[in-house]
């Protein structure tokens, strides 16, 4: 059962300091693909506009990269969102892979320049990645995984795996740093929308200093046409009782006949069934599609932490007593060897 718990004690005594951060604008930590924003950051860009007041009218957002698709997003991005006041672009070979240690050390020296009172970014693998790293260069402690925006310095996030809700006052000095669910602030800015827009400007690199102690290598990705599991509208989801990575594939055809992206509990991954990228849950990926089917899933907590705020879940189980039918707004208690070859016959082509 979710439960909020709210730390009224904690807020009654914070420190009086927390009335004296000035409200100085918001920087916004965005990432960019093919010229466009990504889904995270036009979230983040949501969740970032909670957090305008009266004495503060002003996103600010920050790209960095190298090339043409760098300029093609910041102009993008400087018209997808009418609160966006300015767009800061770091154009250098040293953001070209996105390593931590450049990206820490310069929002570290962007927070040297403007003093922003807040520092927003999705809690998504480049952010979690990033964030911490520069908050520790700011001396300051970040909150993760924020759900709600309650104020500018009172936010919710999850806690226990997602079975219980915290507030809580952030206390300490400016700037406060934020990592934000994606799936709790759907994207109302659109890559593509034409608002007014806002100046560009190059961040000056010239006191950048040094390389770090970090060594780009090499990146290998997954070619896949299909959905991204992380913004896909329809999930279906394996589970241990798969039994095989061959067995797995009944999944993976009926993701092909529904369009949809593949998921897999973290046993069915640490069972060598699919690679870990398509692990939902706590230390997985987290979701919430208009759709997601479960098959052959018990429904852990770490498991239910990662879709429980999907729209429908269906879920398909052996066991009628199974923890995920508490989650599941349709289930079906059965044997999903016979139930997903079922639906793939019965379900029409995709167009
Ligand atoms: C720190 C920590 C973090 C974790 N993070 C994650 C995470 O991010 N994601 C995650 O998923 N797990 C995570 N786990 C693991 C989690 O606790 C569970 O072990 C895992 O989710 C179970 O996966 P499962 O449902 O596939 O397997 P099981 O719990 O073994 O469930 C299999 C289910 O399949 C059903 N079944 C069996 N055969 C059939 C059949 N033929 N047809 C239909 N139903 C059938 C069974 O009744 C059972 O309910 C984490 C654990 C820890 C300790």
């Amino acid at each position: 059962m979710l439960r909020a718990i709210t730390l009224r004690q904690l807020i009654a005594h914070a420190p009086r300091s927390i009335s004296s951060c000035r409200h100085l604008g918001t920087l916004i930590i965005a990432e960019h693909e093919g010229g466009s924003l990504s889904g995270t950051s036009l979230s983040s860009i949501e969740a970032a506009s909670k957090l305008l007041c009266k004495d503060d009218n002003s996103l600010s957002l920050l790209l960095a990269g190298t090339g043409p698709s760098l300029q093609e997003a910041a102009t993008n991005a400087a018209s997808c969102h009418p609160c966006i006041s300015q767009v800061l672009v770091a154009d250098s070979d040293k953001f070209k892979h996105t390593l931590a240690e450049p990206w820490a050390k310069l929002i570290h020296l962007v927070q040297q320049k403007h003093e922003y009172s807040h520092i927003v970014t999705a809690s998504s693998s480049f952010g979690k990645n990033i964030l911490p790293r520069a908050a520790a260069l700011l001396d300051v402690s970040p909150i993760t995984d924020v759900i709600e925006i309650s104020e500018p310095r009172t936010f919710v996030r999850p806690i226990y795996a997602g079975n219980a809700l915290c507030t809580i006052r952030y206390t300490g000095s400016n700037p406060c740093m934020l990592t934000i669910r994606s799936t709790s602030f759907p994207a109302s800015a659109s890559p593509d929308s034409k608002t007014n827009a806002a100046p560009i400007h190059q961040v000056d690199l010239s006191s950048f200093g040094e390389e770090g102690s970090c060594r780009f290598v090499k990146q290998s990705s997954q070619e896949s046409e299909r959905p991204d599991l992380g913004s896909a509208r329809v999930v279906i989801t394996g589970g241990r009782a798969l039994k095989s990575a061959e067995n797995f594939k009944i999944v993976e055809k009926l993701a092909e006949k529904l369009g949809a992206a593949v998921g897999a509990t973290r046993a069915a991954v640490d069972a060598g069934y699919v690679p870990n990228e398509l692990q939902v849950g706590q230390t997985g990926k987290i979701v919430a599609p208009q759709l997601y089917m479960a098959f052959g899933v018990s429904g852990a907590i770490q498991h239910i932490a990662g879709m429980r705020d999907s729209k429908v879940i269906v879920a398909v189980n052996k066991d009628a007593d199974a923890p995920i039918f508490q989650v599941a707004d349709y289930g079906l208690v059965g044997d999903l060897f016979d139930i997903i070859p079922e639906l793939i016959e019965k379900l029409p082509e995709k167009k």
